[in-house]
């Protein structure tokens, strides 16, 4: 049985990460445990090394963390990984109207998962990414900017109006967390 620390203090993440792996015969088992990090700035790898190797010295064991970015072509790559504070302040809305005489809509979803062995250790880092346009909200908002986000491949459906199943077959977390996996059951086939 192959098992990691998840460290977030993000619930729907954790429930996303369980849903996806349970859905699979990784038989991967996942604690979590919300371990207060600072997160650097920087490109999205930076950010995900940082972060995961403070939860892991602070830890002092192995540990998976997770960042996610949404980075607007018509604005070179921003929010990026800064995505929590331009929504937190600007809102819904705010980040459609940040988009207001732009020649495009187009917005990547990236998920960077980061793996850590233990303290003072180099995390290995595992992206994933689905391609969308940022639409005024439509659907539930419990979860971030899932309102607000039509991937190409969600049938006119935003992330918050698909079912969960849909959302976690073809998102920016599902296919970073494939990554993860396979390395995890490498990793246990060679221990
Ligand atoms: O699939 C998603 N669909 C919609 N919104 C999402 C998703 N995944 C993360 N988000 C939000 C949460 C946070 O506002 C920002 C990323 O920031 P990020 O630092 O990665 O998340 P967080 O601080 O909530 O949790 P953590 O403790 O793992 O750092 O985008
Ligand atoms: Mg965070």
């Amino acid at each position: 049985m192959t098992s990691f620390v998840f460290v977030t203090g993000n619930a729907n993440k954790l429930k996303e990460v369980k849903a996806i792996l349970a859905a699979g015969t990784s038989g991967i088992e996942v604690t979590s445990q919300s371990v207060d990090v600072p997160e650097v700035q920087g490109s999205t790898q930076e950010v995900a090394i940082a972060k995961c190797s403070a939860a892991a010295e602070k830890l002092g064991a192995a540990c998976v963390t997770e960042d996610t970015a949404l980075c607007f072509e018509a604005l070179g790559g921003l929010p990026g990984p800064y995505i929590k504070d331009f929504l937190g302040k600007l809102g819904h809305d705010g980040l459609n109207t940040l988009l207001s005489g732009f020649p495009t809509t187009r917005a990547t979803a990236l998920c960077t998962f980061a793996y850590s062995p233990g303290p003072s250790q180099t995390p290995i880092l595992f992206e994933g990414q689905t391609e969308g346009n940022i639409v005024p909200p439509r659907g539930p908002t419990n979860f971030g900017w899932d309102p607000i986000f039509e991937p190409l491949e969600g049938e006119g459906l935003t992330y918050a109006e698909m079912d969960g199943a849909k959302k976690n077959a073809i998102s920016h977390r599902y296919r970073a967390l494939e990554k993860l996996r396979v390395y995890l059951a490498d990793q246990a086939k060679s221990a």
